[in-house]
């Protein structure tokens, strides 16, 4: 291991490995339910007008504005009209239909006047107030009208952009599709979570966060597994990951200068870089491609691991799939604190009512559970030694 890097340099070199995911170009039609959290590939247009046709904003009667604007004006009721299937006969002059919030408006009726401004008696109705023409009608195309964009290419696909879709007819759409990643964890003490703990085991918790963390980045995994430190059971493994479709392979753990660094044994001899990033935590680090594919290996320790990826991964990922990148700001730290001169450090950190950030845990990479009740990642620059209480530190939103 040679001199640390920087972050940036660390960063930069991320990037240029996954730069080739950039150029995909690829897209993938998705029912509207399982395009929540996508990103649109294309425009798209409405192929009908929004509303479809011309409807009443409110209950009441349909009437002619000309007709009732000298107010109060009595005149007799002449059927109803719902929000139904159907066409409503036109509206005869002089009088006035009954008619639903979304029916269709007769056609000669060019204004709605809300019930509440109406007194009926028997067949008639007694129009209190005036209305414009227009008043209480949507017109057919007055939200977009057919043809018109609908949704541009790269929007983020919410529900409200969802709902837009389907009240244009539309029950599919062209969503960009996303990276397939391999997540690996190495370690001889590793088992699933929930399986009963031998002597020197602990539960693959780096598995669950960074798969959680590549779908929440708009990723896919496509194949997701723990070997133990043998190298040849991590080459079978990437192997699969590749007959399983993954374009990125992400490890965890097997990267510093133990006697059984799996991660190192195997791709060093093919070239990977294995180095060490001037941060805490996340200090061990290396990069590789195996097959052609871009390996990106963080260290063990579960709060490093989930940092790395944060840091390094998480914004390319981001940026393909179309997401906004992490929110930084600026907060005062709550308490003081200590710092190592020369790394990085990134505290975790929790947002206070009063708008300070309180550091919540100590420093070490091992603290899952304090990651746990953190919001953000505290920063403390590499030549800071030590923070007092209401100094100004960025924070990363987690
Ligand atoms: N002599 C040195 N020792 C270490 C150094 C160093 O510079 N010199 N760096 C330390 C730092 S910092 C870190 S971080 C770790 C990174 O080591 P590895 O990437 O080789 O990770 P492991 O040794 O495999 O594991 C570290 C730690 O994390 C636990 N772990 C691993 N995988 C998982 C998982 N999937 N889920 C939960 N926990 C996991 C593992 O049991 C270890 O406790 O090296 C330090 N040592
Ligand atoms: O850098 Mo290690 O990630 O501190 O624990």
């Amino acid at each position: 291991m040679g001199d640390r890097i920087t972050v940036e340099e660390h960063a930069e070199h991320v990037a240029a490995l996954l730069a080739p995911l950039r150029d995909r170009g690829a897209a993938e039609t998705v029912p509207l339910l399982d395009a929540r959290g996508r990103t649109t590939a294309d425009a798209i247009r409405s192929a009908i007008d929004l509303p479809p046709f011309r409807n009443s904003q409110m209950d009441g009667f349909a009437v002619r504005a000309a007709e009732v604007a000298a107010a109060p004006v009595a005149l007799p009721i002449v059927g109803e009209v719902a929000a139904a299937p159907g066409e409503p006969p036109a509206l005869e002059p002089g009088t006035a239909t009954r008619i639903m919030t979304g029916a269709p408006i007769p056609p000669g009726a060019d204004a709605v006047v809300p019930v509440e401004d109406t007194t009926v008696d028997g067949d008639s109705v007694t129009i209190r107030r005036a209305r414009e023409v227009g008043e209480y009608v949507r017109e057919a195309g007055s939200d977009l009208a057919a043809g018109a964009e609908l949704l541009g290419a790269g929007v983020l696909l919410e529900s409200r952009q969802l709902a837009a879709l389907a009240a244009s007819g539309l029950t599919e759409v062209a969503v960009l599709s996303r990276v397939r990643v391999a997540v690996v964890s190495t370690g001889s003490e590793l088992v699933a979570p929930g399986q009963p703990l031998g002597a020197g085991e602990i539960p693959d918790s780096n598995g669950i966060a960074l798969q959680a963390a590549v779908a929440a980045a708009g990723a896919v995994v496509v194949s997701a597994a723990r070997v133990r430190d043998d190298a040849e059971e991590l080459r079978a493994r990437f192997d699969a990951a590749i007959d399983a479709g993954a374009e990125l392979m992400l490890t965890s753990g097997g990267v510093s200068m133990g006697d059984h660094e799996v991660v190192r044994d195997l791709l060093e001899p093919l070239g990977a870089w294995v180095g060490a990033v001037a941060m805490q935590p996340g200090g061990p680090q290396a990069t590789a491609t195996y097959r052609g594919l871009p390996v990106i290996c963080f260290p063990g320790n579960p709060v490093s691991s989930q940092l790395s990826f944060a840091l390094f991964v998480a914004p390319v990922l981001r940026e393909i799939a179309g997401l906004p990148v992490a929110r930084r700001e600026e907060r005062a730290v709550a308490a003081s604190v200590t710092s190592i001169v020369g790394r990085r450090q990134y505290l975790r950190g929790r947002r206070m009512p009063d708008g300070a950030v309180e550091v919540v845990g100590g420093p070490g990479s091992h603290l899952v559970a304090a990651l746990a009740t953190a919001d953000v990642l505290v920063i403390v620059p590499e030549a800071v030694a030590a923070l007092a209480a209401g100094d100004l530190v960025e924070v990363l939103e987690l």
